[in-house]
């Protein structure tokens, strides 16, 4: 069945889903839309909640970035068995996109002085708030969310190089166990491979 993971040409939500497919070597077609001439309205009125990222097999379609990485992840190891942990992994995701809202608070502010502002609060408190507890979440679990890869460190990388790339800091700078996994995830067969084929994302 034909796959298509629909995404502007960044990384932000889209990315952990690509890192996921490349993974457990899915065949999909990783269509582009350009983020400098958005929103194509006929795209926009195509989209059933006018966003990106979508996902398309068939003719089904899903949107929600964390409900298509938990879907493409299933059957792949990277989704536990056990109820809990599947819990502690989605918890763990929504934490992770509380920190991604307020990157998304400043890419959107517009007045100069509030994004400086928004941006300062970000990297003396936000970050440390987040990351701290990521950091501990993983020293405790063997470098992992729960003892082993699952769909959730995926989120947690690519939100953290969207980060980078939206607010041009080192978020994960202070966290060695947060760029450890970064490393890790980066260097997956797969990941690896495509990471090398795409090359790096600017800011448009
Ligand atoms: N909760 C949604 C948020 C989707 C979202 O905010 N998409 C943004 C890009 S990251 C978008 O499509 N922006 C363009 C628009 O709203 O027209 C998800 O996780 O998929």
């Amino acid at each position: 069945m034909a796959k298509k993971l629909h995404y502007f040409n960044l990384n932000a939500l889209g990315e952990p889903i690509r890192y996921i497919l490349h993974y457990t070597k899915q065949e999909f077609e990783d269509v582009r839309h350009d983020f400098l001439t958005w929103p194509d309205p006929e795209v926009k009125k195509s989209l059933p909640y006018g966003q990106l990222p979508l996902y398309v097999e068939g003719r089904k379609t899903l949107n929600q970035s964390l409900a298509i990485a938990k879907y493409v992840a299933r059957d792949s190891g990277l989704i536990p068995a056990d109820a809990w942990q599947q819990a502690i992994l989605d918890s763990t995701v929504f934490n992770i996109y509380d920190f991604w809202k307020n990157v998304i608070q400043f890419v959107q502010e517009k007045d100069t002085a509030k994004k400086a502002a928004l941006k300062k609060v970000i990297e003396e408190e936000t970050v440390d708030f987040f990351f701290s507890r990521f950091e501990k979440h993983l020293a405790e679990n063997g470098g992992f969310f729960i003892g082993k890869l699952s769909w959730a460190e995926f989120i947690l990388v690519g939100i953290v190089e969207a980060s980078n790339l939206f607010l041009g800091i080192e978020v994960d700078k202070k966290y060695p166990q947060v760029r450890k996994l970064a490393e890790k995830i980066r260097n997956l067969p797969g990941v690896k491979e495509y990471i090398a084929s795409r090359g790096a994302y600017k800011l448009p």
